[in-house]
């Protein structure tokens, strides 16, 4: 019902109302009533103002056909209480903890309905939030009892994805684009392919009018680091987002909290506009104020999880007035609500009488409104008539289909097209964030630096064996530590995935297929960077040839290093723990590779992390591609004493213990040219796997590969927007 109308029908029965309440004050003051009394008395003022409240609503019935019902929702979470003594009571001897539950909703009922805003009111703690995620589908089918329902049918989830759009409290954006950019991007999302560029533009600037954004259009959103818009308009952005499909349903969980009080009106006005177009609007909100108040049309008061109010807002009023506490003339019927509410929530069984008396009022105005308490169409008519209206453009939407959920789809847009938004959207973001690709760069050529110095020219021999050994074992760790930059970037963009894909804009899928694109290039940068740097300087084999192999390499260390932090930032969400665990494990990845000890010596039950190891196969791609040159010598005559207590012995006494070596060992006299060591005889004596070179370097790429699925399996198992 409108407020207009409410508001009329409350007007027509204020004269009755008004005195019979004087009467029923008078008498209370007297003591002439009885508890019983004033029950009766209650509930035939009651039964009066909702007979004609029903009357005028059947006359605007028809002009609301979608009505969201929500009956007797409950839920409760299991909260540890520690207990202090645990031999007290007849609990079990030992047990220091007791699951208790808490009730955080109690049979909440009420409609919302098409054209309306229906606001939850109530103190901080009552439920407000609790209950726009149970009706938004944010909380478990297992935990949530009751039913919601869309016109009498059960609301299902899928089809709540695509018809509803809900606000969260945090204003989670990309900092680099401007709010034009942000609106755009989201209506790529959320537009079906029929939209053209220009239609999704005009949609845009329509938008940015309607939420007074026009001055902030190219302004960029900002952080800490670089100065943005304001508090107010980035609220306005965020709510922009959501609805730039025009959802049926919208929840906003305290869209104005935080904001001056121009700003938080035009933003009720925004959503009223919307309701007005065809949409339920229900948002949770503090203390409205007298010009928001009268935007608002249904309400429903909680008071810690339990409805104290439930209607027309219009009917505050005098549902309090024969509650026996009316509101004084001119006040605010609301500020007064919640006021009484702290007020009773203070006094022992003080909410229990209001929301007992509040039942009443309900079964009344159930009893009184009987005929019209049926929506008038059913769901598939009325979603009809929405998408007529330019409702539900958030997925494209095919008629002919008998059943509900299946007549809407599930994506606005094919898999490709999202891949290209989302890379486009990402490009923009870090291409406006230059600071972070030049750090990664500057990391990139240190390391390059440190290490080409410190393995300057390696000659083939012992030392220069046991040089290129650190230095290979050195460059792939610190290639996958460089990575771990990402998880930072991952952990940022979380929550705007979460956001976006709690309601469809795109398919995770397209996420993880998006970021793994759009990562090449600079990948292919910082390869470049590195192996241009050290290759040459260190005097790795190979030419040309040798070059471009150790680029792949370290290229497919980066894929895979990159893919690891991806899959680790899906899996772990603190950033402290994921940092301080991929150190850890990239450490064990170096010390399991094959470097430190011989796979030989490995004891069998560590084995797998060797096989496991990141660094490993890259590592032994490059050793390979060092050492496989069959004509080449890698410790002739004396330098065979390299690295042995002997080293410091002069030429001669070398030469000398050099032929008895040979005349003991009966072998061909050994000279200072004799091959001691050939690259194969080294690989060997690393213990090197029977993978070839190609082979490795494929095992490196399949692991970047195994990493991005579960990327993928991480983000779709373990970001549900969803409480349990
Ligand atoms: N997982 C949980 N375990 C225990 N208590 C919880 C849990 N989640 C919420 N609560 C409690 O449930 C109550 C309702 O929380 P909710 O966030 O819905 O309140 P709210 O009315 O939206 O508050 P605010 O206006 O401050 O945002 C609060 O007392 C809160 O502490």
């Amino acid at each position: 019902m409108s407020s207009t109308t409410s508001t009329s029908i409350a007007h027509e029965n204020s004269s009755f109302d008004h005195a019979q309440n004087l009467e029923h004050q008078r008498q209370k003051q007297n003591g002439n009533f009885t508890n019983h009394e004033n029950v009766s008395f209650n509930k035939t003022v009651v039964k009066h103002h909702v007979i004609n409240l029903a009357n005028a609503c059947r006359a605007t019935e028809a002009a609301y056909p979608l009505i969201l019902s929500f009956n007797k929702l409950s839920y409760s979470v299991k909260v540890h209480q520690k207990l202090a003594f645990s031999f007290l009571g007849r609990g079990r001897r030992g047990s220091q903890e007791r699951n208790n539950n808490k009730v955080l909703l109690d049979n909440i009922s009420g409609e919302a309905r098409e054209g309306e805003i229906m606001a939850i009111l109530g103190a901080s703690g009552s439920g407000k939030s609790t209950l726009i995620d149970a009706l938004a589908g944010r909380i478990g089918k297992e935990s949530l009892k009751g039913t919601i329902s869309l016109n009498g049918e059960v609301l299902e989830s899928r089809l709540l994805k695509v018809i509803s759009a809900y606000v969260m409290q945090d204003d989670l954006l990309f900092p680099m684009l401007t709010v034009q950019e942000t609106l755009m991007f989201s209506a790529e999302f959320k537009l079906p392919r029929y939209f053209t560029k220009k239609m999704k533009q005009a949609r845009i600037q329509a938008l940015i009018d309607q939420l007074g954004l026009r001055t902030a259009g190219n302004t960029i959103i900002g952080d800490e680091k670089h100065r943005g818009i304001s508090g107010g308009e980035r609220r306005r952005v965020s709510i922009g987002v959501d609805i730039v499909h025009d959802p049926i349903l919208l929840f906003l969980d305290e869209p104005i909290s935080g904001l001056d009080s121009t700003s938080a009106f035009m933003i009720v006005k925004v959503l009223k506009r919307i309701a007005k177009s065809g949409s339920i609007v229900i948002m949770s909100i503090h203390q409205p104020s007298y010009r928001i108040l009268s935007l608002l049309d249904r309400s429903v008061f909680l008071s810690r999880g339990q409805t104290v109010y439930s209607g027309a807002l219009a009917g505050l009023s005098h549902f309090f007035s024969n509650f026996g506490h009316p509101v004084p003339e001119n006040g605010n019927e609301t500020e007064f609500a919640l006021d009484l509410i702290r007020e009773l929530e203070e006094i022992p069984g003080g909410i229990t009488s209001l929301v007992n008396f509040n039942k009443a009022w309900q079964t009344l105005m159930k009893h009184a409104n009987k005929v019209d308490d049926q929506p008038k169409v059913s769901l598939k008519y009325a979603m009809k008539t929405s998408i007529a209206k330019g409702k539900l453009v958030s997925a494209g939407t095919s008629t002919n289909n008998s059943n509900q959920t299946s007549s809407v789809q599930t994506f606005a847009n094919p898999f490709w097209i999202e891949i290209i938004v989302i890379s486009k959207r990402l490009l923009i973001n870090s291409r406006r964030m230059p600071e972070l690709f030049k750090i990664r760069l500057g990391v990139v050529f240190f390391t390059a630096f440190v290490l080409g110095t410190l393995y300057w020219r390696l000659s083939n021999s012992p030392q220069g064996t046991e040089g290129r050994l650190g230095f290979l074992a050195s460059a792939m760790t610190t290639i996958l530590y460089i990575c771990a930059h990402e998880i930072p970037a991952y952990h940022q963009e979380r929550y705007i995935f979460i956001r976006e894909t709690a309601y469809n804009a795109y398919r995770h899928s397209s996420y993880v297929l998006a970021h793994s694109l759009v990562s090449i290039p600079s990948m292919i940068i910082l390869s470049s960077a590195f192996s241009a740097s050290t290759f040459w300087a260190v005097g790795l084999a190979g030419g040309f040839s040798g070059f471009f192999f150790f680029f792949i390499t370290i290229f497919t260390t980066f894929w895979a290093g990159s893919s690891f932090m991806a899959f680790f930032s899906g899996l772990v969400t603190n950033l402290i723990v994921g940092f301080t665990s991929v150190a850890a494990i990239l450490g064990y990845f170096l010390i399991f590779s094959g470097f430190y000890i011989s796979p030989r010596q490995i004891p069998f039950y560590w084995k797998w992390l060797h096989y496991v190891s990141l660094v490993k196969y890259p590592y032994e791609a490059v050793l390979q591609n060092e050492y496989s040159d069959t004509r080449k010598c890698f410790a002739k005559g004396i330098q065979l004493f390299d690295n042995t207590p002997f080293v410091e012995l002069t030429v001669a006494t070398k030469m000398k213990l050099l032929e008895s070596m040979s005349s003991v060992l009966s072998k061909d006299k050994l000279s200072s040219s004799t091959c001691l060591s050939t690259g194969v005889q080294i690989l060997k004596q690393i213990g090197a796997s029977d993978f070839n070179k190609w082979n490795c370097i494929l095992i490196t790429i399949a692991f970047g590969i195994l990493f991005r699925v579960l990327f993928f399996l991480s983000l779709l198992f373990g970001s549900k927007n969803k409480r349990r």
